[in-house]
């Protein structure tokens, strides 16, 4: 028997999650885009928006769905259930800034340059599924997980956001720290890649978005390479990516240029206080 999901009974992701449970595909027949709209604040564009980046089409039920398609809308309801902000900081002055940038521009190292030089600065700790690399420490420089431990993270809708890096490893950011700072009125930059960047802008829509630039794109491959902690083959694949990635800084709120370490610092934290 078919039956409508209704807000007054179960949510969405709790219908799906014991649908997965009890291996039983409920409301079949319900279109995504239908589950999606009827959640609120969610226009039709935002919603026509949301499936092309859950890469579902307008038209699919969710008894048709595949098996990634179903895992990512599951994901998104979490994430959407989730304690949710309110749409200002609760301390005034207090700011969500996020770093993003194409590979090797240098992010790691102008987030390192305001740990060190900025200490009023707080920098989230995100947590990952790639293998700690000598010298760094768990809890410093990331919190190292099992991929376990980060799904269960994921399913308690623990983290602000969360992406697949470089098709490789899992990275998110902690939601806690980042709530209990703002509460608190301090100002927190997110160095994290561009997915992530598109997730908070959805889930905390007042967030300042900082694009990292190189000055050139020959400097871009210089740095890339330079770097030397990755492959040729690799290298070429995150130049191809990073071509998409700078593709992206419109949608940023601004963009700050890394030729001067020092200096993109700077820039980045005036834009935390501005
Ligand atoms: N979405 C997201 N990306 C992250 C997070 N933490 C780090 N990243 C990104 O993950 C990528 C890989 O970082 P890292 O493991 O330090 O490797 P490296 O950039 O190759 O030195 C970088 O682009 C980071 O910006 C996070 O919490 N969320
Ligand atoms: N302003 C800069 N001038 C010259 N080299 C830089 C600058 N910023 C970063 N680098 C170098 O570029 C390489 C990539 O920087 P990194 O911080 O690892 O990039 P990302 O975190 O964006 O992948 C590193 O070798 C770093 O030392």
């Amino acid at each position: 028997m078919k039956r409508q999901v209704s807000s007054g009974e179960r949510s969405a992701s709790e219908v799906l999650s014991s649908a997965a449970r009890d291996g039983v595909q409920p409301e079949a027949t319900l279109r995504v885009s239908e589950l999606i709209g009827a959640i609120p604040w969610l226009g039709p564009t935002r919603t026509a928006k949301i499936m092309q980046e859950l890469r579902i089409s307008p038209s699919k039920r969710l008894g048709g769905l595949g098996v990634h398609q179903y895992q990512r809308l599951h994901e998104f309801l979490v994430r959407r259930q989730a304690p949710r902000r309110p749409a200002e900081p609760e301390t005034p002055g207090s700011r969500l800034v996020v770093l993003a940038g194409p590979t090797a521009v240098g992010k790691g190292t102008v987030a390192g340059y305001i740990r060190e030089h900025y200490p009023d600065v707080q920098l989230s700790v995100s947590a990952t599924t790639r293998p700690p690399r000598p010298g760094e420490i768990d809890g410093v420089t990331y919190f190292f997980l099992t991929d376990e431990q980060f799904d269960r993270m994921v399913e308690a809708g623990q983290f602000l956001e969360w992406a697949t890096v470089h098709n490789a490893y899992r990275y998110g950011t902690p939601r806690a720290p980042i709530e209990n700072a703002l509460a608190t009125g301090r100002s927190v930059l997110l160095e994290i890649d561009i997915q992530g960047a598109r997730q908070v802008r959805q889930a905390f829509p007042e967030a300042r978005l900082v694009f990292l630039l190189p000055p050139t794109w020959d400097e871009l491959v210089r740095r890339l390479v330079g770097r030397g902690t990755e492959g040729p083959e690799e290298q070429a694949r995150r130049l191809e990516t990073a071509k998409v990635e700078l593709a992206a800084q419109e949608e940023f709120d601004a963009t700050v240029v890394n030729t001067d370490v020092p200096e993109a610092a700077r820039e980045v934290v005036d834009l935390m206080t501005a």
